[in-house]
């Protein structure tokens, strides 16, 4: 794919999560890997309804960047997504939002997890299971965001979680997928998973 399109779809799908609430007043990141040792990834501080090719910063797995349009640097949070490109052969695409139900589900772990309600839906995140029993990761949030990713580092060499994603508690939701569509329905899935146990929780449902 040219890389001018996977940022325009990249910006696409900024616009998207932003209109849905999960990027407002700039925050959020996302990534696309283009080769084995490079990804665009947003530049930091951009309005994500508004991103234009312009806003994208190219990086190699050491974080290191190949290029920048002037004025640009790379999302503050780059070190997690090369983490996530270092351990996870098959993500190719890593989405970084901040949803309101995703922080308050962070009040829901217990033991740095979060237990996933055992949904229909969890098949779309590689959980065929007829009465799963899956946990999603959830990390501190350190004001040092090297801090996060050294400890999402020390976790995904010991295992992989068996949904592609995990939280940081009281910031927000990261995912990954093969492609941007697939790390798209990985984010709406949680998402939905997230919104189920919130709202479960305010009418007194066991989820
Ligand atoms: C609205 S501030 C949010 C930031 O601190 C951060 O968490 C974030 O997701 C966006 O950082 P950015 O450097 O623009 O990629
Ligand atoms: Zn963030």
């Amino acid at each position: 794919m040219h890389s001018e399109d996977v940022r325009q779809q990249l910006a696409q799908s900024a616009r998207s999560f932003y209109e849905r609430g999960w990027m407002l007043g700039t925050a959020g990141n996302l990534s696309a890997r283009v080769s084995d040792a490079a990804f665009w990834i947003t530049a930091s501080g951009r309005p994500k309804d508004l991103l234009t090719p312009d806003d994208f910063v190219s990086v190699n797995l050491q974080g290191e960047v190949l290029s920048a349009p002037a004025g640009r640097k790379p999302s503050a949070e780059t070190s997690i997504h090369q983490v996530i490109y270092r351990h996870v052969p098959d993500a190719r695409v890593v989405f970084h939002v901040h949803s309101i139900e995703a922080n308050l589900c962070g009040h829901f772990a217990r033991n740095g997890q979060l237990r996933l309600p055992p949904l229909e839906m969890l098949k779309g995140l590689g959980v065929p299971d007829a009465e799963p029993e899956v946990d999603l990761p959830v990390f501190t949030n350190h004001q040092n965001v090297a801090r996060i990713a050294e400890d999402m580092d020390k976790a995904l060499a010991q295992s992989l979680p068996r949904v592609p994603g995990a939280l940081i508690h009281q910031h927000g939701v990261t995912v990954w997928g093969q492609d941007l569509l697939s790390a798209r329905h990985h984010l709406e899935l949680l998402e939905y998973c997230f919104r189920y146990l919130v709202q479960a929780k305010a009418i007194g449902v066991q989820a």
